[in-house]
């Protein structure tokens, strides 16, 4: 029996690796020679550091930076280590598009998480203010990750503090940012009406040569009515009046990136994603946005993997119909039927909600809630691996079975 274990983190319970861990701890209990490919998975949001950097044998590194409100910061990044795929180095070989821009081929691969250093954490209901708050230090991650070498780079965005457009993560990179008097405007989403002209001139060369995987949670324009402040504003501490400001700011932004740059990123679905970082690296990087689970899967070659396998194991904290979109045990199943079509797909979750029953067409087999009786929110985290490892071994009892009468 061959099982490939790829789930995502439980939040707030388990990492993605601590959650693969106990999966095959109760599965070992009844298949305790089978073969176990485990694959800690992410879908570009929160822990895809960590997982991409758990799955790959890689390093966490730290930078010194500044927060979105520009008190200094240590965060993390990780640099993807050899042994991602079977042994196989991962190092500047993510395939698709990412290939391509792949100059430096024994390069590392760096992946980011933009909130890791611009993250909504950093602001609380009296700080939060996204007329002032900047992408900088996301900017001075991605310098960090140069710095070690990396020439592509994950960059999971989402969940952030800001609505700047990502331009204070191209000012950290060198790009100028002018008012008409030719000085530099100040940070924040609030000042972008005076901006006169960009001045790429300075920015870090390395950039040319590095390929940006953007690993966006959202699909959101920058502008309008769907678009990053109007949508994402609020949560920030935008108020009415201060969305349409924002809103007027980025539309302005982007029409001077189009005059100076002719790129357009006002409407590009995804530009939105972080309060416009999105449409910043689209302008301002050799950038790509793809799904988050879509970019994960083939970094850790989740397809190839799961060759031979008889059963996929998946997860997540909690699962809905929220889950076909673009979450981790969704793009699991595509991944791992893409490369063996006849695998089993079993999905795990602390919390089963509405609208499983549209996961069952899409390719989940079954899935199943952990918690076994009614108990509050605290005892679930603190059980949550006793809890999981049993639904394994419990799923593993019925698998077995069902070989038994096959035969
Ligand atoms: O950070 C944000 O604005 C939201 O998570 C959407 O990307």
């Amino acid at each position: 029996m061959k099982f490939v274990i790829a789930p995502d983190s439980f939040k707030g319970c388990m990492t993605a690796k601590q959650t693969a861990d106990a999966m095959r701890e109760g599965l070992r209990r009844v298949f305790p020679d089978a073969e176990y490919v485990m694959v800690p998975m992410a879908d570009g949001g929160e822990g895809t550091v960590q997982s991409l950097v758990d799955a790959t044998g890689g390093t966490l590194r730290q930078a010194t930076v500044l927060d979105p409100l520009q008190r200094e910061t240590v965060a993390e990044y990780g640099l993807l280590g050899n042994d991602a795929a079977s042994g196989t180095r991962v190092s500047g070989k993510v395939t698709g598009d990412a290939a391509e821009a792949d100059t430096t081929p024994a390069a590392p691969v760096a992946v980011i998480e933009m909130a890791a250093a611009s993250g909504i954490q950093f602001v609380n209901d009296e700080t939060k203010n996204p007329l002032v708050t900047t992408t900088y230090g996301t900017g001075q991650l991605i310098r960090a990750a140069l710095d070690d070498g990396a020439r592509t780079i994950i960059l999971g965005v989402g969940g952030s503090a800001t609505n700047d457009g990502g331009a204070g993560m191209a000012e950290a990179l060198g790009v100028r940012f002018l008012d008409s008097a030719g000085n530099p405007i100040p940070r924040g989403g609030g000042f972008l009406d005076r901006l006169a002209r960009i001045d790429v001139s300075g920015i870090d060369p390395r950039i040319a040569e590095t390929r940006i995987l953007i690993a966006s949670d959202v699909t959101n324009p920058l502008v309008g009515p769907t678009g990053a402040s109007a949508v994402f504003g609020p949560q920030k501490g935008a108020t009415p009046d201060m969305v349409e400001r924002l809103d007027a700011n980025l539309a302005h932004y982007a029409a001077i990136i189009s005059r100076d740059l002719g790129i357009d990123v006002a409407h590009t679905p995804g530009a939105g994603g972080a309060g416009g970082l999105g449409a910043g690296l689209l302008a301002f990087t050799k950038s790509t946005m793809r799904s988050g689970v879509e970019i994960v899967s083939q970094t850790v070659r989740l397809a190839d993997r799961a060759v031979g396998a008889d059963y996929c194991f998946t997860g997540e904290g909690g699962i809905d119909f929220q889950t076909q979109y673009g979450k981790t045990p969704m793009g699991v199943t595509r991944a791992v039927r893409s490369g063996n079509p006849g695998i089993g797909v079993i999905a795990l979750a602390g919390y089963v909600g509405e609208g499983i029953d549209q996961l069952y067409d899409l390719g989940i087999d079954a899935v199943f809630g952990i918690v076994p009786s009614a108990m509050t929110l605290a005892e679930a985290l603190a059980e949550g691996p006793a809890n999981l490892a049993r639904t394994a071994e419990n799923v593993g009892r019925l698998l077995a079975l069902r070989d038994c009468k096959s035969r």
